[in-house]
Protein backbone atom coordinates (compact mmCIF):
# COMPACT_ATOMS: atom_id res chain seq x y z
CA UNK A 1 0.00 0.00 0.00
CA UNK A 2 1.61 3.26 -0.89
CA UNK A 3 -0.10 6.82 0.30
CA UNK A 4 -0.20 10.59 0.16
CA UNK A 5 -0.73 13.12 2.26
CA UNK A 6 -2.84 15.74 0.97
CA UNK A 7 -4.12 18.84 2.84
CA UNK A 8 -4.01 16.73 6.19
CA UNK A 9 -5.93 14.02 4.31
CA UNK A 10 -4.35 11.12 3.42
CA UNK A 11 -5.07 8.74 0.50
CA UNK A 12 -3.98 5.20 0.48
CA UNK A 13 -3.45 3.18 -2.73
CA UNK A 14 -3.21 -0.61 -2.95
CA UNK A 15 -0.22 -1.16 -4.38
CA UNK A 16 -1.64 -2.83 -7.75
CA UNK A 17 -4.09 -0.03 -8.35
CA UNK A 18 -3.31 2.04 -11.26
CA UNK A 19 -6.38 4.12 -11.16
CA UNK A 20 -8.25 5.04 -8.01
CA UNK A 21 -11.80 7.52 -7.99
CA UNK A 22 -12.53 9.03 -4.91
CA UNK A 23 -16.07 9.87 -3.90
CA UNK A 24 -16.50 11.81 -7.24
CA UNK A 25 -19.32 14.14 -7.58
CA UNK A 26 -20.59 15.99 -10.81
CA UNK A 27 -24.29 17.88 -11.61
CA UNK A 28 -24.58 20.09 -14.48
CA UNK A 29 -26.41 23.31 -14.49
CA UNK A 30 -29.03 23.67 -17.44
CA UNK A 31 -28.42 27.49 -18.19
CA UNK A 32 -30.64 27.30 -20.99
CA UNK A 33 -33.78 25.66 -19.08
CA UNK A 34 -33.62 28.07 -16.04
CA UNK A 35 -30.82 27.20 -14.29
CA UNK A 36 -32.01 23.62 -13.51
CA UNK A 37 -29.00 21.61 -11.16
CA UNK A 38 -29.25 18.29 -12.76
CA UNK A 39 -27.11 15.84 -10.09
CA UNK A 40 -25.79 12.82 -12.31
CA UNK A 41 -22.24 11.31 -10.11
CA UNK A 42 -23.19 11.31 -6.23
CA UNK A 43 -20.14 10.58 -4.88
CA UNK A 44 -18.81 7.14 -6.79
CA UNK A 45 -15.65 5.54 -5.69
CA UNK A 46 -13.57 2.97 -8.09
CA UNK A 47 -10.40 1.41 -7.55
CA UNK A 48 -8.83 -0.31 -10.68
CA UNK A 49 -5.60 -2.70 -10.66
CA UNK A 50 -3.38 -3.64 -12.91
CA UNK A 51 -4.59 -6.30 -15.06
CA UNK A 52 -8.17 -5.84 -14.87
CA UNK A 53 -10.91 -5.08 -16.74
CA UNK A 54 -14.35 -3.10 -14.67
CA UNK A 55 -17.57 -2.50 -16.98
CA UNK A 56 -19.38 0.14 -16.07
CA UNK A 57 -23.26 -0.40 -15.88
CA UNK A 58 -26.72 0.63 -15.27
CA UNK A 59 -30.00 2.02 -17.02
CA UNK A 60 -29.99 4.69 -19.89
CA UNK A 61 -28.99 7.88 -18.57
CA UNK A 62 -27.72 6.82 -15.31
CA UNK A 63 -24.27 8.45 -15.85
CA UNK A 64 -21.80 5.99 -17.02
CA UNK A 65 -20.78 8.20 -19.98
CA UNK A 66 -20.03 11.09 -17.84
CA UNK A 67 -18.42 9.21 -15.12
CA UNK A 68 -15.88 7.98 -18.30
CA UNK A 69 -15.34 11.90 -19.49
CA UNK A 70 -14.89 12.37 -16.01
CA UNK A 71 -11.91 10.06 -15.88
CA UNK A 72 -10.70 11.43 -19.18
CA UNK A 73 -11.00 14.71 -17.63
CA UNK A 74 -12.78 16.12 -20.41
CA UNK A 75 -15.17 17.49 -17.56
CA UNK A 76 -14.19 19.44 -14.60
CA UNK A 77 -16.13 17.76 -11.51
CA UNK A 78 -17.97 19.09 -8.33
CA UNK A 79 -15.90 17.34 -5.91
CA UNK A 80 -13.62 14.31 -5.27
CA UNK A 81 -10.84 12.85 -7.06
CA UNK A 82 -9.51 10.68 -10.22
CA UNK A 83 -5.96 9.72 -9.22
CA UNK A 84 -3.89 7.99 -11.76
CA UNK A 85 -0.62 6.37 -11.57
CA UNK A 86 1.50 8.17 -13.88
CA UNK A 87 5.07 7.41 -14.45
CA UNK A 88 5.56 6.23 -11.05
CA UNK A 89 3.69 9.07 -9.50
CA UNK A 90 0.32 9.47 -8.22
CA UNK A 91 -1.98 12.44 -9.80
CA UNK A 92 -5.20 13.52 -9.70
CA UNK A 93 -6.43 14.49 -12.58
CA UNK A 94 -9.22 16.61 -11.34
CA UNK A 95 -6.26 18.74 -10.18
CA UNK A 96 -4.15 19.20 -13.32
CA UNK A 97 -3.71 22.10 -15.55
CA UNK A 98 -4.16 21.64 -19.43
CA UNK A 99 -0.65 20.99 -20.42
CA UNK A 100 -0.31 17.86 -17.29
CA UNK A 101 -3.84 16.87 -18.47
CA UNK A 102 -2.16 16.25 -22.30
CA UNK A 103 0.95 14.65 -20.42
CA UNK A 104 -1.14 12.17 -18.72
CA UNK A 105 -3.20 11.31 -21.98
CA UNK A 106 -0.01 11.02 -24.01
CA UNK A 107 1.41 8.33 -22.12
CA UNK A 108 -1.11 6.75 -19.26
CA UNK A 109 -4.43 7.41 -20.49
CA UNK A 110 -5.83 5.74 -24.03
CA UNK A 111 -9.42 6.30 -24.81
CA UNK A 112 -11.39 4.32 -27.38
CA UNK A 113 -14.42 6.47 -28.15
CA UNK A 114 -17.53 5.56 -30.47
CA UNK A 115 -16.62 7.58 -32.89
CA UNK A 116 -13.51 8.53 -35.22
CA UNK A 117 -13.06 11.86 -36.07
CA UNK A 118 -11.36 11.95 -39.37
CA UNK A 119 -9.58 14.47 -41.31
CA UNK A 120 -9.74 15.03 -44.76
CA UNK A 121 -7.14 13.89 -46.80
CA UNK A 122 -5.68 12.26 -43.62
CA UNK A 123 -4.99 8.73 -44.21
CA UNK A 124 -6.15 5.58 -41.92
CA UNK A 125 -2.27 4.67 -41.51
CA UNK A 126 -1.36 7.79 -40.30
CA UNK A 127 -4.32 8.59 -38.29
CA UNK A 128 -3.51 5.17 -36.57
CA UNK A 129 -0.07 5.83 -35.98
CA UNK A 130 -0.42 9.89 -34.75
CA UNK A 131 -0.06 9.04 -30.80
CA UNK A 132 2.99 6.69 -31.42
CA UNK A 133 4.88 9.46 -33.59
CA UNK A 134 3.76 11.99 -30.72
CA UNK A 135 5.59 9.89 -28.57
CA UNK A 136 8.70 10.11 -30.54
CA UNK A 137 8.64 6.95 -32.05
CA UNK A 138 10.20 6.06 -35.08
CA UNK A 139 8.20 6.39 -38.23
CA UNK A 140 9.04 2.61 -39.68
CA UNK A 141 8.42 1.23 -36.16
CA UNK A 142 5.01 3.04 -35.71
CA UNK A 143 3.65 2.02 -39.14
CA UNK A 144 4.63 -1.74 -38.96
CA UNK A 145 2.96 -1.98 -35.04
CA UNK A 146 -0.11 -0.10 -37.20
CA UNK A 147 -0.26 -2.22 -40.22
CA UNK A 148 0.17 -5.74 -37.79
CA UNK A 149 -2.69 -4.16 -35.78
CA UNK A 150 -5.14 -3.36 -39.17
CA UNK A 151 -4.34 -7.00 -40.62
CA UNK A 152 -5.21 -8.57 -37.17
CA UNK A 153 -8.64 -6.69 -37.49
CA UNK A 154 -8.59 -7.15 -41.07
CA UNK A 155 -8.91 -3.90 -42.04
CA UNK A 156 -8.77 -4.41 -46.25
CA UNK A 157 -4.79 -3.15 -47.31
CA UNK A 158 -6.65 -1.34 -50.08
CA UNK A 159 -7.89 1.18 -47.40
CA UNK A 160 -5.00 2.27 -45.36
CA UNK A 161 -3.60 4.71 -47.74
CA UNK A 162 -7.04 6.38 -47.99
CA UNK A 163 -8.52 8.72 -45.45
CA UNK A 164 -10.99 7.89 -43.26
CA UNK A 165 -14.06 10.12 -44.21
CA UNK A 166 -15.49 7.59 -46.13
CA UNK A 167 -14.97 4.29 -44.48
CA UNK A 168 -17.89 2.49 -42.76
CA UNK A 169 -18.57 2.69 -39.14
CA UNK A 170 -16.98 -0.76 -38.52
CA UNK A 171 -14.01 0.35 -40.27
CA UNK A 172 -13.79 3.97 -38.38
CA UNK A 173 -14.27 1.63 -35.27
CA UNK A 174 -11.41 -0.55 -35.97
CA UNK A 175 -9.12 2.78 -36.68
CA UNK A 176 -9.80 4.21 -33.78
CA UNK A 177 -9.37 0.58 -32.09
CA UNK A 178 -5.73 0.21 -33.53
CA UNK A 179 -5.04 4.11 -32.48
CA UNK A 180 -5.67 3.32 -28.94
CA UNK A 181 -4.14 -0.40 -28.73
CA UNK A 182 -0.90 0.74 -30.74
CA UNK A 183 0.64 2.85 -27.63
CA UNK A 184 1.15 0.53 -24.43
CA UNK A 185 -1.09 2.63 -22.03
CA UNK A 186 -1.15 1.55 -18.64
CA UNK A 187 -4.84 2.13 -18.43
CA UNK A 188 -7.57 1.99 -20.95
CA UNK A 189 -10.99 3.95 -21.52
CA UNK A 190 -13.52 1.91 -23.64
CA UNK A 191 -16.47 3.48 -24.82
CA UNK A 192 -18.88 0.05 -26.76
CA UNK A 193 -15.54 -0.41 -28.88
CA UNK A 194 -17.14 -3.35 -30.60
CA UNK A 195 -20.58 -1.69 -31.13
CA UNK A 196 -20.23 -1.54 -34.92
CA UNK A 197 -18.52 -4.69 -35.80
CA UNK A 198 -19.14 -8.18 -37.03
CA UNK A 199 -18.80 -11.22 -34.46
CA UNK A 200 -15.29 -12.21 -36.51
CA UNK A 201 -13.87 -8.63 -35.69
CA UNK A 202 -15.51 -8.60 -32.29
CA UNK A 203 -13.72 -11.69 -31.34
CA UNK A 204 -10.29 -10.03 -32.40
CA UNK A 205 -11.15 -7.22 -30.39
CA UNK A 206 -11.76 -9.26 -27.27
CA UNK A 207 -8.70 -11.19 -27.64
CA UNK A 208 -6.33 -7.51 -28.23
CA UNK A 209 -7.99 -6.53 -24.88
CA UNK A 210 -7.53 -9.68 -23.23
CA UNK A 211 -3.64 -9.17 -24.58
CA UNK A 212 -3.78 -5.97 -23.18
CA UNK A 213 -4.74 -7.29 -19.67
CA UNK A 214 -1.95 -9.81 -19.92
CA UNK A 215 0.46 -7.19 -20.39
CA UNK A 216 -1.17 -5.20 -16.91
CA UNK A 217 -3.47 -2.57 -18.38
CA UNK A 218 -6.37 -1.64 -16.81
CA UNK A 219 -9.34 -1.52 -18.48
CA UNK A 220 -12.55 0.61 -17.95
CA UNK A 221 -15.47 0.12 -20.57
CA UNK A 222 -19.03 0.41 -21.34
CA UNK A 223 -20.17 -2.56 -22.88
CA UNK A 224 -23.63 -3.13 -23.57
CA UNK A 225 -22.92 -6.25 -25.61
CA UNK A 226 -23.15 -9.01 -22.95
CA UNK A 227 -20.97 -11.57 -24.57
CA UNK A 228 -18.18 -8.85 -24.74
CA UNK A 229 -18.74 -7.97 -21.18
CA UNK A 230 -18.28 -11.82 -20.10
CA UNK A 231 -15.32 -12.58 -22.22
CA UNK A 232 -13.69 -9.37 -20.69
CA UNK A 233 -14.36 -7.90 -17.38
CA UNK A 234 -13.47 -9.07 -13.77
CA UNK A 235 -16.45 -6.72 -12.29
CA UNK A 236 -18.98 -4.12 -12.84
CA UNK A 237 -19.75 -1.07 -11.28
CA UNK A 238 -23.48 -0.10 -11.22
CA UNK A 239 -24.76 3.11 -11.92
CA UNK A 240 -27.95 3.96 -10.46
CA UNK A 241 -30.71 7.09 -12.15
N1 LIG B 1 -23.37 17.85 -21.22
C1 LIG B 1 -24.46 17.61 -20.53
N2 LIG B 1 -25.29 18.61 -20.12
C2 LIG B 1 -26.39 18.37 -19.42
N3 LIG B 1 -26.80 17.14 -19.04
C3 LIG B 1 -26.04 16.10 -19.42
C4 LIG B 1 -24.85 16.28 -20.17
N4 LIG B 1 -24.28 15.05 -20.39
C5 LIG B 1 -25.11 14.18 -19.80
N5 LIG B 1 -26.16 14.79 -19.22
C6 LIG B 1 -27.25 14.16 -18.47
O1 LIG B 1 -26.66 13.31 -17.50
C7 LIG B 1 -27.37 12.10 -17.37
C8 LIG B 1 -26.41 10.93 -17.58
O2 LIG B 1 -26.01 10.89 -18.95
P1 LIG B 1 -24.92 9.86 -19.48
O3 LIG B 1 -24.74 10.13 -20.93
O4 LIG B 1 -23.74 9.92 -18.59
O5 LIG B 1 -25.69 8.49 -19.24
P2 LIG B 1 -25.33 7.01 -19.73
O6 LIG B 1 -25.50 6.11 -18.54
O7 LIG B 1 -24.00 7.00 -20.39
O8 LIG B 1 -26.48 6.75 -20.78
P3 LIG B 1 -26.53 5.84 -22.14
O9 LIG B 1 -26.39 4.40 -21.70
O10 LIG B 1 -27.90 6.13 -22.67
O11 LIG B 1 -25.44 6.32 -23.05
C9 LIG B 1 -28.51 12.15 -18.38
O12 LIG B 1 -29.70 12.47 -17.69
C10 LIG B 1 -28.11 13.26 -19.35
O13 LIG B 1 -29.23 13.94 -19.82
Amino acid sequence: MQSLTLNHHSVSFPRQALLQVENLRKSFILHQQGGINLSVLEGVSLSVNTGECVALSGASGSGKSTFMRCLYANYRVDSGSVWVKHEESWLDLCQLVPHEILAVRQKTIGYVSQFLRVIPRVPALEVAAEPLLELGINIDVAYNKVKDLFRRLNLSERLWHLSPTTFSGGEKQRVNITRALAVDYPILLLDEPTSALDSTNRQVVIELLQEKKAQGCALIGIFHDEEVKAQLCNRELIFKS
